[in-house]
């Protein structure tokens, strides 16, 4: 394969499989960044985009390639939209899925059934280099509730608790393929794969 390799800027093993499935079968040549030794960014930034961009950023400035930045979290509607863009440290460093899911499972223990709802979000920022001025971005949500009690084995993160009722499944019952052609970051990642297909040009 002769295409430059895309520098996929996260550290999360989840994130990156997801990906991996998703633009493998494209031919795209995607590596993590830590085959670059990009290091870990403070995400200080106020919004996913912002953090996207951040993430984006680095890992094109280290690599000097061009880069893709997964910026996300789980906004619940009863907390006010948290963890919003704190979802990954919600219970503290170092960040930890299991000590995650517990603490939500904490702040909804009061919240009945049917006021549970909430989604994820996904923001994608890729850029063609580290000084790009037209960072092509994509953010999609996926609904869901959140459950009193974890379910399956699959996904990572707060999927366990994502309660899907169309599917009558959580998130981590979904076969991977499943997943990816739901969620939020399957789907912001077809729509940016097919903006980056109509070529440089057409943007
Ligand atoms: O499909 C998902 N299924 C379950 N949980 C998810 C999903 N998508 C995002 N999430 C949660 C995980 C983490 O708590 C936060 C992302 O935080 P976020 O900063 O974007 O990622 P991260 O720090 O784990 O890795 P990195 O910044 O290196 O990409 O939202
Ligand atoms: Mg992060």
């Amino acid at each position: 394969m002769t295409s430059t390799p895309l520098i996929l800027a996260s550290g999360n093993a989840g994130k990156l499989r997801e990906f991996h499935q998703l633009l493998a079968p494209l031919g795209l040549d995607v590596r993590p960044q830590a085959e670059y030794d990009v290091p870990e960014v403070e995400e200080t930034g106020l919004t996913f985009v912002e953090n996207a961009l951040l993430k984006a950023r680095e890992a094109s400035r280290v690599s000097g390639l061009p880069a893709l930045a997964d910026d996300s979290g789980l906004e619940v509607d009863a907390l006010n939209g948290a963890p919003g863009i704190y979802s990954a440290r919600f219970a503290g460093e170092p960040k930890s899925d299991e000590r995650n899911n517990a603490r939500l499972l904490e702040r909804l223990a009061e919240v009945p059934e049917g006021q549970r709802t909430g989604r994820y979000w996904c923001v994608l920022v890729y850029l063609r280099h580290a000084e790009d001025p037209v960072p092509l971005i994509v953010q999609r949500s996926w609904k869901g509730e959140i459950l009193a009690h974890p379910r399956g084995e699959g996904g990572f993160g707060y999927d366990p608790l994502f309660w899907l009722p169309e599917q009558g499944m959580s998130v981590a019952e979904l076969s991977s393929a499943e997943k990816n052609r739901l969620s939020h970051r399957g789907r912001a990642l077809q729509a940016l794969v097919e903006a980056l297909g109509q070529g440089p040009g057409a943007r």
